[in-house]
C-alpha cells in the first residue's frame, strides 16, 4: 500500500505530524491543510548544513511563495534563515511578523514603485533587479529617501531544465531576467554600477521548479561563475555573491526520485569551486532558495468524500468537499498526487476511482485512476505532498472559502491559519451608491 509519509495508529487512521488526522478532520472540519512542523524545520537544518558541510558561506532563503503566513515566517527566522519575497503582500507578511528584513530577496519580474519604496524604506537585504527600467526606478526611491540599496541582477543562464513548460525560467526565453547571451546582463550590470545609490552585491539565477536532474545546476553555476569573471573583466568589479534560486524536486508519486538537499548543493558547489579554482577568483557568498523541497512533503489535506458517481463500464467519480480552489496544480500543470482513506488507512484497495473536485469545471479533478479501498461518503481523504504551492495558491473561486491550515507537531496541532467564512468572503464586496438606493 502506498503511505507517503505518517503512520497508522491501532485505530487504522492516517497518523501525520503525531496526530490522528480524523480526529483533526472532526476537530478543524475540512477541506483542512495540516503542516507538519518537525518536517519543515529538519528540511531548513538539511539545506542549512548542506552550506556548512560544503564549506560555503552564505544564506538559505526560503523561497516563501511557496507557502507562508505569520507562523511560517517565525519558523523561518528561528531556523536563522533568510526569505525570499516577490510580492509586496510576502515582504508585508515577513514585515508584520518581525522578520529581519535584511535577511530578504525580494524578487519580482514588475515591481511596483510602491512596493520598491517600502523594502528601500524598510532596510531589505537584496532587491533583484529584473528589467532595465527597474535600475532608475530602485535608484531615484533610494536617492529621494537618502539610502543606499544593495540588489543583484537576475540573469537567465540559458539552461534548460527538464521540468513542466509552465514552471521552467532560466531559458533565454523567459520573462524572469537578463539574458547573458544577447549582452543584455552586462549591460545592465554596467548601468547598475554606473548609478549613484545602488550597490550591485551580485547575481542571481533560477532555472525552474521540481527539478530532479544534478546536471543543470551544476552547468548553471559555471555559466554563472563564468559570467561573473566576465563582468570583472569588463567592469572591474568583483560580484561579492550568487543566489542560485531553488528548484529541486520532491516526491509526489512514486515516479518522482528526489535527491537529498546535499546532493544538489554539493553539485552546485563543487562546480563554482571549480570554475572559481580556473578563475583564480575566490568563492563568492552562495546563496540558495529553496520553497517547495522545504514545506511540499511537509503538507497533507484531508477531505471528506461526497458524492460517489459510478459510470457504468467507465468509471467511478469521487468527489471531495474541496478541489481546485485549495489545489490548482493538478489543473495547471497536470500534476499527479497520491492519497489514502485516512480514516481506512490500513485497509486493501479494491477499486480504482477518479477523485474529482467540487468546483463547476469539468477540469476540476484531484487524482485520476487511484486505487482506494471500498469507501463510503463521509470517509476522510489525505492527499500527500500539498504544503508547497496549494495554500499558497489557493482562490476564491466559485466562493469556497479558503480551508484552515493547522500545525502539527509531536501529537499537538493548532491553527496557524483560520479558515475563511462566508462572511470573510463579503468583507470586500462593495455597493456601488446607485444600487444601493432603496
Ligand atoms: C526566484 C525564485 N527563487 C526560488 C524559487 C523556489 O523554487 P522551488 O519552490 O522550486 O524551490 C522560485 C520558484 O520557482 C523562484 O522563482
Ligand atoms: N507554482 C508552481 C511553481 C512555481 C514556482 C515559482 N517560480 C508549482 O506549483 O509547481
Amino acid at each position: 500500500m502506498f503511505l507517503l509519509r505518517g503512520e497508522v495508529n491501532e485505530k487504522g487512521h492516517l497518523v501525520f505530524g503525531g496526530c490522528d488526522t480524523v480526529k483533526l478532520a472532526n476537530t478543524f472540519g475540512t477541506p483542512l491543510y495540516v503542516m507538519d512542523e518537525d518536517y519543515i524545520r529538519d528540511r531548513c537544518r538539511g539545506y542549512v548544513r548542506a552550506l556548512k558541510e560544503n564549506g560555503l558561506e552564505g544564506m538559505v532563503a526560503y523561497a516563501s511563495k511557496a507557502f507562508l503566513n505569520m507562523a511560517m515566517v517565525k519558523i523561518v527566522a528561528e531556523e536563522g534563515m533568510g526569505l525570499d519575497v516577490v510580492s509586496g503582500g510576502e515582504l508585508y507578511t515577513a514585515y508584520k511578523a518581525g522578520f529581519d528584513l535584511a535577511k530578504v530577496f525580494f524578487h519580482g519580474n514588475n515591481k511596483t514603485p510602491e512596493e520598491i519604496a517600502f523594502a528601500v524604506e524598510h532596510g531589505v537585504g537584496r532587491i533583484v533587479i529584473d528589467h532595465f527600467a527597474e535600475i532608475d526606478m530602485v535608484a531615484d526611491i533610494a536617492r529621494k529617501r537618502g539610502k543606499n540599496v544593495n540588489v543583484l541582477i537576475r540573469v537567465k543562464p540559458g539552461v534548460d531544465a527538464h521540468t513542466h513548460h509552465y514552471i521552467q525560467t532560466g531559458k533565454q526565453d523567459s520573462k524572469f531576467g537578463f539574458g547573458i547571451s544577447d549582452g543584455q546582463a552586462m549591460e545592465a550590470a554596467k548601468r547598475i554600477i554606473a548609478s549613484e545609490h545602488i550597490h550591485l552585491a551580485g547575481l542571481h539565477c533560477h532555472i525552474g521548479s521540481q527539478i530532479f536532474e544534478l546536471k543543470p545546476f551544476g552547468l548553471t553555476a559555471e555559466i554563472m561563475e563564468d559570467f561573473r569573471l566576465a563582468l570583472m573583466k569588463e567592469t572591474g568589479e568583483l560580484m561579492e555573491e550568487i543566489n542560485f534560486g531553488g528548484g529541486y524536486g520532491i516526491h509526489y508519486t512514486d515516479a518522482d526520485h528526489p535527491l537529498d538537499p546535499l546532493e544538489y548543493i554539493k553539485e552546485i558547489a563543487d562546480a563554482l569551486k571549480a570554475r572559481c579554482a580556473e578563475h583564480g577568483l575566490a568563492l563568492p557568498r552562495f546563496i540558495v532558495e529553496p520553497g517547495r523541497s522545504i514545506v511540499g512533503e511537509a503538507g497533507i489535506t484531508l477531505y471528506t468524500l461526497g458524492s460517489i458517481k459510478n459510470i457504468p463500464g467507465i468509471r467511478t467519480y469521487v468527489s471531495v468537499d474541496g478541489g481546485m480552489g485549495d489545489n490548482p496544480r493538478p489543473a495547471l500543470y497536470q500534476a499527479e498526487y497520491e492519497a489514502v482513506v485516512a480514516n481506512k488507512a490500513k485497509a486493501e484497495a479494491v477499486r480504482k476511482v477518479t477523485v474529482a473536485g467540487r468546483c463547476c469545471e469539468s477540469g476540476d479533478m484531484l487524482i485520476h485512476d487511484i486505487a482506494l479501498p471500498e469507501i463510503e461518503v463521509g470517509d476522510i481523504l489525505a492527499v500527500f505532498s500539498t504544503g508547497a504551492y496549494n495554500y499558497s495558491m489557493a482562490s476564491n473561486y466559485n466562493r469556497l472559502p479558503v480551508p484552515a491550515v493547522v500545525l502539527a507537531k509531536d501529537g499537538r496541532a493548532e491553527l496557524m491559519v483560520r479558515r475563511q467564512t462566508y462572511d470573510d468572503l463579503l468583507h470586500y464586496d462593495e455597493m456601488p451608491s446607485w444600487l444601493s438606493k432603496a
